[in-house]
């Protein structure tokens, strides 16, 4: 593996006297895919929580090109570069398709608060970058046709799809998708799975995916971790896992 992007160095999670995620340890390279799979309830979502700062830690610590990242609240976890989509779509949802996108790359504008205000010269050269840059990020998923569309009325697989346009918008190190393809038919399915890989080359990032469709994580990712009861119990490659007995029994014993 090529140097950890994103390291889980012992995580752990207790809620009320229950272990959510016990001792999860796994290192993200550069421009890795990697599967975070497993039966209904097994962490994946906890996992996720506590690589983004949504839930601390009780044990262990995340650390991203390694620094401690321990204490970070999310917002800071996007900007130190760990972005991530959620299972509900969380979008702007009466803003338009572009303004969604540009929110997000405006996190990272230069032009100072007051200039943004007075609307300086310095504004519109930025702004006018925002706009270029957001398009170019709609083309990716080919969504720059929809622009100017109000979010919510996009159809469902379009709105996954702008979701991680957003995401990739921060400009995020690592992406963190929880069930991108949930309700998807098979076409947008594949779509989006295209999307995903494109993303990957295009922007040189790290991906970790949580997906259901255990065919299609198998197809697009080059390492697995199989969680089950909070725990990690395979990491591999797909056919590796595939073949693995406590694998196999977690997903028949569902
Ligand atoms: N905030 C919380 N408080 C209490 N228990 C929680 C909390 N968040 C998660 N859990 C518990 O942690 C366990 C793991 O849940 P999690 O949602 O991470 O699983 P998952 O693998 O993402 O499941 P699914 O595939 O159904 O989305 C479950 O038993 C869940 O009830």
């Amino acid at each position: 593996m090529s140097k950890a992007v994103l390291k889980a160095d012992h995580l752990g999670i207790t809620f009320g006297g229950l272990k959510a995620v016990t001792d999860f340890n796994a290192e993200i390279g550069e421009h890795e895919l990697v599967g975070l799979i497993g039966p209904n309830g097994a962490g994946k979502t906890t996992i996720f929580n506590l690589l983004t700062g949504v839930y601390q830690p009780t044990e262990g610590s995340v650390y991203l090109d390694g620094k401690s990242m321990a204490g970070k609240k999310p917002h800071q976890m996007v900007k130190a570069g760990i972005a991530r989509t959620f299972q509900n779509i969380r979008l702007f949802k009466d803003m338009t398709v572009i303004e969604n996108v540009k929110v997000a790359f405006n996190q990272h504008m230069k032009y100072s608060v007051f200039g943004g205000m007075l609307r300086l010269p310095s504004f519109w050269k930025e702004e006018d970058g925002i706009d270029g840059k957001a398009r170019e990020l709609l083309r990716v998923f080919n969504m720059e046709d929809l622009a100017q569309n109000t979010a919510k009325n996009l159809p469902y697989g379009q709105q996954r799809k702008l979701e991680i346009a957003r995401a990739l918008a921060t400009g995020a190190k690592v992406l963190l998708l929880d069930e991108p393809a949930a309700g998807m038919n098979p076409t947008e399915t594949m779509e989006l799975m295209n999307a995903i890989a494109t993303i990957r080359e295009r922007f040189g990032i790290s991906i970790i995916l949580i997906e259901h469709d255990m065919s299609l994580v198998m197809k697009i990712c080059e390492r697995i971790i199989v969680i089950d009861y909070g725990q990690i119990i395979a990491t591999g490659t797909p056919a590796e896992v595939a073949n693995n007995p406590k694998v196999i029994g977690a997903y028949l014993g569902e």
